[in-house]
């Protein structure tokens, strides 16, 4: 079963003193008499001030509005809340407290650097595919990400029955590196089914996000697993990159067997925004038992003498291939940096 968070010594505090503070309010007799006693849940769906909180005792449904006092809430989110008891729908209840995340998606913000997206995921479907491009180096940039919020990531390789028996080869050749690395790696099919029943199973239990470029098949995935979902499955060219889930609010829905998926256009946009060089590096799983061992302190892993990272691609213990995917990244992240806007 998938970890859930439990209530700090700090948090159980703050329960109390907002609530004697509450009580000891002349406004609580008018704002507070509609809710019931607090109760624990899971934010399953975002929309501006509100949230849909499931809660953990019965699975019934509740919109809330989230106290002042809340620094954030997403979907994902394990929460205190206290559900309204009035059939007014104006009466919503009230989210309290969110309880302290296991891990947090995170997208960058001109105010606070990240801003959360999505919380308490247990994995990452970095999905790619056949079909527009098979590209290693993204799924590098994928990796990376997933290492920086310490977020298992799990290699969805989808649209194979596109492939002959010899491109299968091919693409088994390039793809098993991340095997090697000690990722998981599931080939899928839409059409054929392939590969569909074991990505289930690897989802039961778990909360779980996918992402990946536009096209790769994630819906179609998602539609596979969730016949209920109803995602929206589009052509890249009719799609032309407008992205037709922009008004689509954050969701947690449930797999049948058990596990959940969070969905939203936000959580498909995770990737590698700007990142400090040293967290791409230790992004590269495999670099990290090299790491502090180079000559120089400052080594950027290229042409620096004494490099232990260059030395093993020689060596021919690290990929020549993520070596180079290495390199680009960081080259790239000045052009990465994203353009900030305000809201
Ligand atoms: N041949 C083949 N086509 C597939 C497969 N899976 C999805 N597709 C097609 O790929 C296209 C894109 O699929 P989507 O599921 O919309 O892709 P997406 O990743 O959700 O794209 P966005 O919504 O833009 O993020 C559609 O035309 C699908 O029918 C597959 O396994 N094989
Ligand atoms: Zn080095």
């Amino acid at each position: 079963m998938a970890k859930k968070p439990k209530l700090s010594d700090r948090q159980k505090r703050q329960v109390q003193t907002n609530r004697k503070k509450r009580l000891a309010s002349k406004q609580h007799t008018t704002d507070d008499a509609h809710l019931g006693e607090q109760l624990q849940g899971r934010v399953i769906g975002r929309f501006g001030k509100h949230a849909n909180v499931e809660c953990d005792k019965d699975g019934i449904v509740h919109k809330c509005h989230i106290r002042r006092t809340i620094n954030s809430v997403v979907c994902g989110d394990q929460v205190l809340f206290r559900p309204s008891l009035s059939d007014d729908e104006r009466d919503r209840g009230v989210i309290e407290v969110v309880l302290d995340r296991l891990s947090t998606l995170t997208r960058p913000d001109f105010y606070d650097g990240v801003k959360p997206i999505a919380a308490n995921i247990d994995q990452i479907i970095v999905v790619n595919a056949i079909v527009p491009q098979l590209s290693a180096h993204i799924i590098d940039r994928y990796l990376v990400a997933c290492e920086d919020v310490d977020i298992p990531p799990v290699i969805v390789i989808n649209k194979m029955e596109l492939l002959t028996d010899e491109d299968r080869e091919y693409v088994a050749e390039v793809i098993d590196i991340y095997e090697e690395i000690g990722y998981r790696v599931i080939y899928t099919s839409c059409v054929t089914q392939e590969g569909v029943e074991e990505l289930s199973t690897l989802l039961k239990d778990k909360v779980s996000v996918f992402v990946g470029q536009s096209g790769v098949g994630k819906s179609s995935i998602i539609n596979q697993l969730l016949p209920d979902a109803d995602e929206i499955v589009g052509d890249i060219s009719q799609n032309s990159g407008l992205g037709q889930h922009t008004t689509t609010a954050a969701k947690l829905l449930h797999f049948e067997q058990g596990g959940d998926l969070i969905d939203s256009p936000g959580v498909r946009e995770f990737g590698l925004w700007h990142l400090p060089v040293e967290k791409v590096t230790s992004g590269f799983i495999e670099f990290r038992d090299y790491l502090g061992g180079c000559k120089f302190t400052d080594c950027k892993h290229g042409t620096d003498p004494g490099c232990l990272i260059r030395q093993a691609v020689i060596d021919g213990k690290i990929s020549e291939d993520r070596y180079e995917s290495y390199h680009k990244i960081v080259d790239s992240l000045d052009e990465n940096r994203p353009s900030y806007s305000k809201g």
